[in-house]
């Protein structure tokens, strides 16, 4: 028992350090995006394009047998961060009109 625990703990931890490496690229495009819509005067969130994530993720999450209700808080706790950025980005230029949502 103890030896398959340590075994599979040596592949959570490479899994958890996989995500952080994930999530840390993701950022890094989202900070970018979040900086585009800010010189184009775009708002900060997408709401068309977060219900395409959210039809596209719930689908490959049933595929995965993965959860989906929990696949769907992930997505929003993850893209509630990327938008509270984008808006702290857009304040910081001063950017506080917005046109219109990029879609
Ligand atoms: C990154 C964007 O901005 C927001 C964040 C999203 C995300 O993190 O995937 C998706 C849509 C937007 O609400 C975008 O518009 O692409």
């Amino acid at each position: 028992m103890r030896t398959e625990i340590l075994r599979l703990r040596g592949s959570i931890d490479n899994i958890d350090a996989s995500l952080m490496y994930l999530l840390a690229e993701r950022f890094k495009c989202t900070e970018r995006v979040g900086e585009l819509k800010a010189q184009g005067g775009v708002a900060p969130a997408d709401p068309l394009r977060e219900s395409q994530q959210i039809e596209r993720l719930g689908r490959i999450a049933a595929e995965a047998g993965l959860d989906q209700r929990f696949a769907e808080e992930f997505r929003s706790f993850i893209v509630s961060e990327v938008v509270r950025r984008h808006a702290a980005i857009a304040a910081e230029r001063g950017q506080d009109t917005v046109l219109d949502t990029f879609s």
